[in-house]
């Protein structure tokens, strides 16, 4: 089996950047957020059952209407828990599969998910590593790149983990705003901790 090392951080912080990281060692990542995509893929169980849950929220091809979605559930809390609730057991079928199918040639692996302690998915990974930025840069990121108003971008971000529970939790932090170079020999150095298993 191979080593499974959990990467999180609040939304925005870099997980993405720090994910390509691994990529360019040739360690595969599996993302949730990709995965949640394809739990709603057309036809899948996972879409019926959001269907029947957000009617309001879906578009007139049958499909979620993401950016309805995401403002329902991030102004109301029982709505978020709603769909978690549909969604996080498909995700973690789904990712239980592709770990399988990759443990075979990989004795690394990244799962990137921004719900890591939230979900419990810490429990099934071997090492715990947060990207972190302070939330004025969390802030500013978030709304540059999604576009998004100073209010919903306060409420995505509370609406996850607080960044010094998350900080508590985890076993490496990686700070959010390294150089290409400086993170690639973090990635390096976590790759070893992993494998040597300390
Ligand atoms: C609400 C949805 C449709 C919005 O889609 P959209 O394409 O706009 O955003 P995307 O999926 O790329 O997510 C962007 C970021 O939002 C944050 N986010 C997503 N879902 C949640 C959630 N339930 N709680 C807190 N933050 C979340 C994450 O940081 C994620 O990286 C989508 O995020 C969704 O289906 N969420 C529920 C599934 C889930 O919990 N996903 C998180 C990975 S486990
Ligand atoms: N090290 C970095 N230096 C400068 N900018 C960065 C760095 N890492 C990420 N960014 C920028 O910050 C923004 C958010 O980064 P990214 O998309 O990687 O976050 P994320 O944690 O994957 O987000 P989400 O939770 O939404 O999936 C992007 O616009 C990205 O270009």
């Amino acid at each position: 089996m191979s080593k499974v090392i959990g990467l999180t951080g609040g939304i925005a912080s870099g997980k993405s950047h720090v994910a390509a990281a691994f990529v360019r060692k040739n360690i595969p990542v599996v993302s949730a957020d990709l995965l949640a995509r394809e739990a709603v893929k057309p036809g899948s169980e996972g879409l019926l059952a959001v269907s029947r849950a957000f009617p309001e929220e879906m578009s007139s091809d049958g499909s979620i209407n993401r950016q309805l979605l995401g403002r329902k559930i991030f102004h109301d809390p029982p709505s978020r828990i709603l769909l978690e609730k549909i969604l996080h057991p498909i995700i973690r079928q789904l990712y239980l599969k592709r770990k399988e199918a990759l443990s075979k040639e990989n004795p690394v692996i990244v799962y990137e998910v921004p719900l890591l302690f939230e979900s419990g998915a810490n429990k099934e990974v071997d090492l715990c590593v947060v990207v972190d930025v302070p939330e004025s840069l969390q802030l500013s990121r978030l709304m540059e790149r999604d576009g998004l108003s100073e209010k919903e971008s306060l409420l995505r971000i509370r609406s996850q983990m607080p960044r010094a529970d998350r900080l508590q939790l985890a076993d490496r932090v990686i700070e959010g705003n390294l150089s290409r170079v400086s993170l690639d020999s973090v990635i390096e150095d976590l790759i070893h901790q992993v494998l040597s298993g300390k």
